[in-house]
């Protein structure tokens, strides 16, 4: 279709099945999902670069190699110039393969020790039956600023520096004058001193080959760089999406506050505030209803009438997280007692570790009658007594939500909490 995106992605999913376990098998019980990649939608158009970025973990190689063909989809879809990726035909994937071309993170593993620079090259003008090569090669290690190619055509990966390796892989990616180019991680294995130079190079080399780039990597500070669209993915899912420059000047979601707060600083008389995250993210298995940002979020919204610290709140969300998953580790603290069939000691172990903040009142009665009811076995009332006092809008999936042109966030901060739109922003569909 003439007018159609170069690529969306819409709704994609991508997930895998934990294998069973016996536990699983006994209890008939279907295997758990792992939500690697779940419901990420954005459209690519002709000469944009639009950046990934998130933690180790969050999906980004998943989405990547989804967008390869390298994983089937399992939910939503991928659409080429208006045609889905799932009623493709052999001639659409030969196209979309020479029209789709990755740049991975490690220049070591990527170009085949045994090959010349040259036969690296010509690989996939051969594979894609396309002619006038030598000039081609010639022309790519010129635009990738190996010069004079002839210095480098026999050369293996052996002989070439980390920089000069990536730079032939940046040109065995675009020796078929591609549409796409998705770049993951491509310069966080290079010195910090060659970083910024492919970086520049690559940007300059999307423009002059009217090509397209998807930027992934978990460093928010190298994007703007390269990219003027950033999408922020947490645990599977996009957070928020805005301008490169908007983005790290107004930060909306908790998250990307986070992650732009981490940012070094090249001006050591400013000490910015940082926003602090704690924990790590947990693995996307089974991860239900709600944000997923939720137990370690600084700033997760208590009940309108509850009266709590930040802190405290944000612990008891991360401790109310851990025990609806079933994941609190009961029997490595019942080790760690000198009587193992002491409840009383065994709800001070488990608060000794969930909790460093001092609560109050009701809020104080509820969590230690539910450590009571945990180390008496009884989980599910403990589940429903710190429910009722505690539960957060934030336990449900927040929908994204367009403040300005093209600039979303998924958090409920920007909703009133019955769900309804506050006054400037407009809800729109995930
Ligand atoms: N083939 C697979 N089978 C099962 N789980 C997988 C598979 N590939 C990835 N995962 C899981 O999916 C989640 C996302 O992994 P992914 O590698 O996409 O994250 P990432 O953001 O690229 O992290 P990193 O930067 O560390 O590579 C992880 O929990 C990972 O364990």
């Amino acid at each position: 279709m003439a007018d159609a995106p170069l690529l969306e992605i819409d709704g994609l999913e991508k997930h895998f099945e934990e294998s069973s376990n016996v536990f699983d098998l006994l209890m008939r019980r279907d295997p758990s999902k792992i939500q690697a990649v779940d419901g990420v939608s954005f459209t690519l158009e002709r000469n944009d670069s639009i950046a990934v970025i998130g933690e180790s973990g969050c999906g980004k190689t998943t989405l990547l190699l989804t967008l390869i063909g390298l994983h089937d989809i399992t939910g939503g879809d991928v659409v080429y110039k208006g045609t889905p990726m799932s009623s493709f035909d052999s001639a659409d994937w030969k196209d979309y393969r020479s029209n789709v071309q990755v740049i991975f993170q490690d220049p070591f593993n990527s170009l085949d020790p045994k090959m010349t620079v040259e036969e690296s090259l010509k690989e996939p003008l051969e594979i894609h039956d396309v002619g006038n090569r030598d000039e081609r090669i010639r022309q790519v290690l010129e635009d990738v600023e190996l010069r004079p190619p002839e210095k480098y055509l026999k050369r293996k990966p052996m002989n070439l520096s980390g920089g000069e390796k990536q730079r032939v892989a940046i040109g065995r990616a675009l020796v078929l004058e591609p549409d796409i180019i998705l770049a993951d991680e491509p310069v966080s294995m290079l010195d910090v001193s060659t970083q910024a130079s492919v970086l520049r190079m690559l940007k300059g080399l999307i423009d002059d080959y009217d090509a397209s780039m998807i930027y992934i990597s978990h460093d928010l500070s190298t994007v703007s760089y390269i990219s003027e669209v950033v999408n922020v993915m947490y645990l599977g899912r996009i957070v928020e999406s805005a301008a490169t420059g908007q983005l790290l000047d107004d930060p909306k979601h908790p998250y990307t506050e986070a992650l732009v707060s981490a940012i070094p600083v090249p001006d050591p008389h400013y000490d910015r505030p940082r926003t602090e995250m704690s924990g790590a993210p947990r693995d996307p298995i089974d991860l239900g209803e709600g944000c997923r940002f939720r137990d370690r979020c600084p700033k997760v919204i208590p009940p309108d009438d509850l009266a709590v610290d930040q802190a405290a709140y944000r612990e008891v969300m991360a401790f109310r997280e851990a025990l609806e998953r079933d994941a609190l580790p009961l029997d490595r603290i019942r080790e760690s007692l000198d009587d193992p069939s002491d409840r009383d000691a065994l709800a001070a172990a488990i608060r000794n570790e969930y909790f460093s903040t001092e609560l109050s009142g009701e809020n104080a009665t509820t969590v230690e009658s539910a450590l009571e009811d945990i180390a008496g076995g009884d989980r599910e009332t403990a589940i429903e007594d710190l429910r009722e006092r505690f539960e957060s809008v934030c336990e449900i999936t927040p929908r994204s939500i367009e403040a300005e042109t093209d600039w979303h966030v998924a958090c409920h901060q920007y909703y009133d909490h019955d769900r309804q739109v506050t006054e400037d922003h407009a809800i729109t569909t995930d």
